[in-house]
Parts: C-alpha cells; sequence; structure tokens
C-alpha cells in the first residue's frame, strides 16, 4: 500500500500569492478530506497531487518516488481519480467506462480477460449501476455517470483515491453508499483524499481535514481538532450553528 507525502508543497494558483506550503502525509487507512468555498483551488491540489498540474514549488511523493520521476502508467497502477468534470462525449458503453479502470495493468494491445470483467461487474454492482451496463454513459442521468465514475476508479483498484465532490448529483443514499465505500476502502489499506462542499458529509465520514482558503492559507490536522467552528465559520464567511447527531457535529447556516 502506498502513501501520499507532499513536501513544501505550493499549488500554482494563477494570480495568487504562494500562501501556506502543504507538507502532509496521507497514510494508507486515512480518509481526508478538503474543504474551502469556491475557487480556493481545491481541484487544483487535486490535479497537482495526481500529476496533472504542476506545482508552483515543492514536490509531490507516491510511494516514496516523486511523482516527476514517474510514468504515467506507473501513477496509474497505484493513484486512481475520480473528477469533477468529465467529458462522457465518447460513444461508451457503462461496463465499456468501467473497464477503463483495467488498462493501467494491460499492455497496449492486450484486450480485457475474464478476471477483469469480474472486476468492473463488482465495481458496477457496489455502485449500483450494473443494470445500466449496457446503456451509454452519454444518455446517463448526472447521478448515474457520477456513480460509473466511482465504479471506473473501484476498477482500478488504485492504493491512492483522489475524489474531486464524489457526492456531486448524488441521492442522499447514494451519497451515503460513496462515503462508506471511501471508507472501507481506507479501511483495507488505501489512502483517500476527497474534496467535499457538504462539511456535514466530512464531519462524519473523513478522519483528517485540510482547510484551504482562497488566499492560499492553509491548515489540516485530525479531524476534531480542524471542526472548530469559528474557524469554519472564516473558511466559508458564513455563520454556522452547531448540534450534534449520532456522535457527529452537524453545521448549520444560520439566516442572516
Ligand atoms: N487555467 C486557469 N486560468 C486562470 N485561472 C484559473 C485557471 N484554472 C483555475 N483557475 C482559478 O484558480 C482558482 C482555483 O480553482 P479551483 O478549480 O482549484 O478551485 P476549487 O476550490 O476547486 O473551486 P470549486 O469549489 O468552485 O470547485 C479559481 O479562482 C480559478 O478561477
Amino acid at each position: 500500500m502506498s502513501r501520499l507525502v507532499t513536501q513544501g508543497l505550493i499549488i500554482n494558483v494563477p494570480g495568487r500569492g504562494d500562501g501556506t506550503a502543504l507538507n502532509i502525509t496521507i497514510e494508507p487507512g486515512q480518509v481526508w478530506g478538503v474543504l474551502g468555498p469556491n475557487g480556493a483551488g481545491k481541484t487544483t491540489l487535486l490535479h497537482t497531487l495526481a500529476g496533472l498540474n504542476s506545482p508552483r514549488s515543492g514536490q509531490v511523493l507516491l510511494g516514496g518516488q516523486s511523482l516527476e520521476t514517474l510514468s504515467r502508467r506507473q501513477v496509474a497502477q497505484m493513484l486512481g481519480v475520480v473528477f469533477q468534470e468529465r467529458l462522457d462525449g465518447f460513444p461508451a458503453t457503462v461496463l465499456e467506462t468501467a473497464l477503463i479502470g483495467r488498462h493501467p495493468y494491460l499492455s497496449p494491445w492486450q484486450m480485457e480477460g475474464a478476471a477483469d470483467y469480474a472486476q468492473a461487474e463488482e465495481a458496477l454492482e457496489r455502485l449500483d449501476v450494473a443494470h445500466l451496463r449496457d446503456r451509454l454513459v452519454s444518455t446517463l442521468s448526472g447521478g448515474e455517470r457520477q456513480r460509473v465514475a466511482m465504479a471506473t476508479v473501484l476498477t482500478q483498484a488504485p492504493s491512492i483515491w483522489l475524489a474531486d465532490e464524489p457526492t456531486n448529483h448524488l441521492d442522499l443514499h447514494h451519497q451515503s453508499v460513496v462515503m462508506a465505500l471511501m471508507a472501507q476502502q481506507a479501511a483495507q489499506g488505501s489512502a483517500v483524499m476527497m474534496c467535499l462542499h457538504d462539511l456535514n458529509l466530512a464531519a462524519r465520514w473523513c478522519d483528517h481535514l485540510l482547510l484551504l482558503y482562497p488566499s492560499g492559507e492553509a491548515c489540516w490536522g485530525a479531524r476534531d481538532s480542524m471542526l472548530v467552528p469559528s474557524a469554519l465559520e472564516r473558511l466559508y464567511q458564513q455563520r454556522l450553528a452547531v448540534v450534534e447527531v449520532e456522535g457527529a457535529p452537524v453545521f448549520v447556516p444560520i439566516k442572516e
């Protein structure tokens, strides 16, 4: 299992000062949530951790090796990304899309085998989209597409998950399904980091949080040390009321 480490990482958000250098270790078994308002740089951070954006300075280590020294194939065998925006215009069925998750393990012209199909079909079941296996992804609803994207990364079976708003478009039940899946992946030894807009899902399911401010300032640590109402109010520029439900805090915006 691999850990993800950032050393003095400054993400490159155009026109913004450097802010806080990120020195973070995401250990196998941990579930990290990245919180911050629109434009704070959450997606930029995730893309930088995946090697899709270059950092302004510092570096990212994947399984002890600098991301820059690894091939895309090596990266894809360790790290899976659930993107916020997807180009689903390519005409592929749900099953064909999930099978893309096996490509990092196949040689260029190798066809997927029975074990690859079994893994993809199991992932589709897990995300409640098996009944859609022969449908074109372009014909699916927003929530169905989101679940297919999750199933594709589950088929990839990465030891590090980076998920950008994985509960986007999902109804309440499927939000829980996805968060439980992330927790289960971590319990099985993966390291998970996800950007979330829902503070309450983060409070319930994440064990570590990174708060990212629009200035580039950041702080991170164990969940309970980060869920400080005054810090969250400053983060979102929004007054909050806090109640406790089933042992977890629930944050509600106060009507101004
Ligand atoms: N190519 C670009 N050129 C100029 N500015 C950019 C570019 N890409 C991103 N930005 C800016 O960088 C900032 C961070 O964007 P990013 O998408 O990382 O934020 P975010 O925290 O994920 O936001 P959201 O919550 O809205 O998804 C934003 O202000 C965005 O407009």
